[in-house]
This record gives structure tokens, sequence and C-alpha cells, in this order.
């Protein structure tokens, strides 16, 4: 029995293997990396997306020149021998499939950045097909359904996809974000890429993720990449997926749904099921795909009535419309998420527990700002310049970027940053419109207080002047001055002075 490759070159095969197995935001990679490239090596532990730069290795030349080359050797060696091994054959399947995807990535990417031509045919379909012919057709592997070539040319694309947007969506050179990114790949791929391909791909819909983590950090971009990086079948016979990516993420913001439209707007109902029901509407839950994602931001402010529903949703995957007995179908994956303490919102009775089991089986968990700057305080620099990116060209994106690290240094160097990536965003905002940023006094405690305020008003428990003289005291400290604070309520300064809560204010104000 012979192998395709010789013992010197067997390491290397291996890593390359690996490689398109790996997930590409771990520490393993940067591993798999080092050992092919050698001296060209990555000098960093973690995979850096430098601002502005293209979505990919910066080693993408190198890596695939020795994937190509790697299995041009084989194929060569392959003419020279009479019996091949089959493990022989395992490795050269791994890194066939490494050099396909190579083949497609740079089409894949053009068609994210056109993303209309997404729905269309894919022309370069049969370019990959000749490729697979070429590399896999006349080998043993050929009649083995996890190579079938519509198969592979689908996971060439969702590994794009994830790629792109879990590259692009999360900054960041910590270690903490790098970490972030690759949970994110693990909950679309699972952390064993090559049983997903084998067969687990098609069942990914049944685990669902809960995404926590305090408010601004990520959650709703964690579920977007998620979302938008489904296995989508394609079809070999029209030369189309089956499903448009950008149609598959369903978010649906849980807390900005009064509670009487909610039911309805996940389950859907009936014509005649209240008053005001007009027509027959679908709900959020009446997907047609099990490629389609639905995220329900915010789950821990769901009314009991409703978790109860869900509930019913996630075990038995039926649901029926509001005042329609027929029962439907629920096709696709839950992603969920909340800044809430669900074991806290459980003790106090708020959040079921049945609920949150089966909510739970894919946890991951965004990291705060603060926590990331505590690792690397140089971060802060790298952050700023991303964000500055979102906002202007390049040029000018680095000269905000500068300004803004410059008056953070000097007027908040201990700043805490409660509002997480969200706050940071608008401090550079507010850097670019006015050359400064008035952060609130104390978040942590304007929460508390706010949270009890929000209560009474809730509960009906204010008079008319109290209510005024809070609200009057918020606004004030939102604006900094009273003419500011005026001009917003539409008064005078001298009445804003006079009725604002000053005990409220302070309260609000004194970091307890
Ligand atoms: N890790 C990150 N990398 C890049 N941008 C980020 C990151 N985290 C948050 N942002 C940005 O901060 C803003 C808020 O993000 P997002 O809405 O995803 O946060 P969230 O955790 O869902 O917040 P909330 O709990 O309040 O809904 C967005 O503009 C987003 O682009």
């Amino acid at each position: 029995m012979g192998s395709l490759f010789p013992a010197a070159a067997l390491a290397r095969a291996r890593a390359i293997g690996d490689l398109g197995y790996a997930n590409p935001f771990s520490e393993e990679r940067i591993r798999l990396e080092r050992l092919i490239l050698g001296d060209q090596a990555p000098a960093h532990d973690v995979w850096i997306m430098e601002p502005g730069q293209r979505d990919a290795s910066p080693h993408l030349a190198a890596l695939t020149r020795a994937g190509e080359d790697c299995i041009a050797a084989a194929l060569a060696r392959r003419a020279t021998l009479t019996d091949i091994d089959a493990d022989s054959w395992r490795l050269y399947g791994d890194v066939a499939m490494y050099v396909l995807y190579y083949r497609v990535e740079n089409p894949f990417f053009k068609i994210l950045i056109h993303p209309d031509s997404s729905s269309q045919r894919m022309p370069f379909w049969s370019g990959f097909r000749d490729d697979w012919r070429q590399l896999i057709g006349a080998t043993p592997l050929a009649d083995d359904p996890q190579f079938a070539p519509e198969h592979l040319f689908a996971l060439c694309f969702q590994i794009r996809r994830a790629f792109h947007f879990t590259y692009r969506a999360i900054f960041g050179t910590t270690r903490l974000s790098a970490q972030l990114r690759a949970d994110i790949w693990d909950s679309i791929f699972t952390h064993d890429l090559r049983r997903y391909r084998q067969g687990l791909f098609r069942r990914m819909y049944e685990i669902s993720t809960l995404v926590l983590g305090p408010s601004g950090t990520g959650k709703e971009l964690v579920a977007q990449a998620i979302g938008l990086s489904r296995y989508i079948p394609f079809n070999a016979s029209n030369g189309r997926f089956e499903a448009d990516y950008r149609h598959c993420h369903q978010p649906v913001h849980l807390a900005a749904l009064p509670a009487t439209l909610l039911e309805s707007e996940l389950f859907g109902h009936r014509k005649g099921a209240y008053t005001g029901a007009i027509s027959d509407r679908l709900g959020y839950l009446e997907t047609r795909h099990a490629a389609q994602t639905v995220f329900l931001d915010e789950v821990g402010e769901l009314p009991p009535e409703i978790q109860v529903k869900l509930l019913r949703v996630l075990q038995s995957r039926t649901f029926q419309r509001l005042g329609d007995n027929e029962t439907r179908e629920f096709h696709g994956k839950i992603v969920s998420a909340t800044h809430r303490d669900l074991g806290e919102a459980m003790r106090q009775g708020t959040f079921r527990e049945d609920l949150y089991y089966r909510l739970c089986s894919d946890q991951i968990r965004t990291p705060s700002l603060a926590m990331q700057l505590q690792e690397k305080p140089e971060e802060l620099e790298h952050l700023l310049q991303s964000v500055s990116l979102r906002l202007l060209e390049p040029e000018a994106a680095s000269g905000l970027a500068a300004e803004a690290s410059a008056w953070i240094r000097r007027h908040l160097p201990e700043h805490g940053w409660p509002g997480n990536m969200r706050e940071l965003e608008q401090c550079v905002r507010s850097i670019l419109v006015r050359g400064r940023y008035s952060p609130p006094a104390s978040p942590r405690r304007t929460t508390t207080v706010m949270e009890q305020w929000l209560e009474e008003v809730r509960t009906g428990a204010l008079d008319h002047e109290t209510m005024t003289g809070r609200y009057y005291a918020l606004v004030y400290a939102g604006c900094g001055s009273y003419e500011a604070a005026a001009r917003k309520l539409g008064t005078d300064w001298r009445t804003v002075k006079t009725r604002l809560d000053k005990a409220f204010l302070d309260s609000l104000g004194d970091g307890g």
C-alpha cells in the first residue's frame, strides 16, 4: 500500500488538511499557519483585521499556494502508485476541500460585497464543478455524499459568509474579542467542522443559541453573524442557492413591541381573531426554511404567558396563529439575547426555568469594553480607529480617531465605559460634532434610580408635580445646563431651575 504523501511531506499535508477545519479565530489556527508557513508565519497571536483591510487571512496568498502545491504533488504521486491506503485518501480529501475553498473564496467574497447577485445563478458554479471533477471526481471520494460537489459548494459559501460577518462585525485585537469571534464560529459550525460537514449541518436549526452580556457589547451583532451564516443548500440543476442569505436573519425586538401586539407579531393571527385583526397575518415564527433564524432580542422581557407559548414552539416545533386551530410547524433556528441576569430572573420567578433550559444549549457571552481595556489598555486606539472608519473615509477617520484618543486620555482617563461599544461610538460622534463628550455622571447608579422611577411610573404611583420635577431633572442631567434643558422642554431656564427635583437629580449623579 502506498501513501499519496511521502513521509517528509506528511506533517505539512496534515497541517493543511487541518487548517480547513480549524476555527479561524482560534489559537489552533495560528499554530497551524506557523507550521505551514514557517518563516512567513504570523507574528501575532490573535488574527487582526487592520481597519480598512480586506477581510481575509493576511497570509491568504501563501496559504493558497501551499495547498495547491500539496495537492499537485499528491496527484503527481498518485500516477506512480498502484494501490493507495485509505488514510491517504482521507487526508487527500481534507486537502482537496481546502484547495477547492480557496478557488471560490474570492468569487463568494464578491457576492458579499455586491449582495444583489446572491439570489441569482452562480456563474462560477460550472468552474467549481470542473475543479471538483479534476480533484475529487476521479478518486474513491467521488461517491461519498459528504464530498458531493453541490454540498461542498454550499459549505464553501457558508464558510465565506461566516468569516465575513464575524470578522467584520466584531472589532478588536484582544484575546477576549478573538474568543468572541471564535465562539460565534463554534455556534455556526460546532467545534468539529468534519462532523458538521458529514451531516450535522442538517440539524443545526434544532440547537438554540443564547447570547448574554451587558448592554452595548454586540449581542445583536453576534446574532446577526450567526443568522447570516447558516447552511443554505445549493440547487445544482438551476445553479442557485435555495434561499437568499440576506433574508435568513429575522430580528424581533421584543422589548419594543407592546404587550398587546407581541403574541400576534410572533405567532401571527387569523382574520377576526381580535378587534383590529382585519386580515390573516403571518407571524415572525412562520418561517419557510430551516436556514432561517429568528432572533429574539431582550428575551428576558417576555411576559409569562408568551414564555409558555415559546416553550411549546421549542419543545414541539409547532405553534398556532392567534384565533386559529391549525397547527403549523416552525422551521428554523432561535437565537435569543438579553442583558438581564436570567439566573436572578428565575429566582424571582419572572423567567421560566423550563424555557431557560430550552434556550441555553449553546451560550455566548459578550465581554464588556472595560474588560477588554483591562486586558490591553492600548486597545482603545484600535477601537477608536475602527469606530471612526464606520463614520468617515480612511484619512479623515485616522484624524478623528487621534483627536478622540487625545481627548479621552486627557479628560476621561478613568472612565469605565458602562455603555460599552455603543457608548464609545456615541463618544466618537460627539467628539466629531462638538469636540467633546459628556458621559452620564454615574450610569450604574442612574440605572438603579431610573429603574425604580420607571417602576413608579408603570404602577401610576406618582403625582403630577413629582413626575414633572423628576423629568426636568433627567433632561437637565442629560443637557448639562438650564438653558439647554429649557430649549428641549419648550420652557424658560428659570422654570427648569425651580421645578426640577433636586433630590432626584442628586441621586442620579451621586455615584452611589
Ligand atoms: N464587539 C463589537 N465590535 C464592534 N462594534 C460593536 C461591538 N459591540 C457593540 N458594537 C456596536 O455597538 C452598538 C450596539 O451593539 P449591539 O446592539 O449589538 O449591542 P447589544 O449588546 O445588543 O446591546 P443591547 O443589550 O442594549 O441591545 C452597535 O452600533 C454595534 O455596532
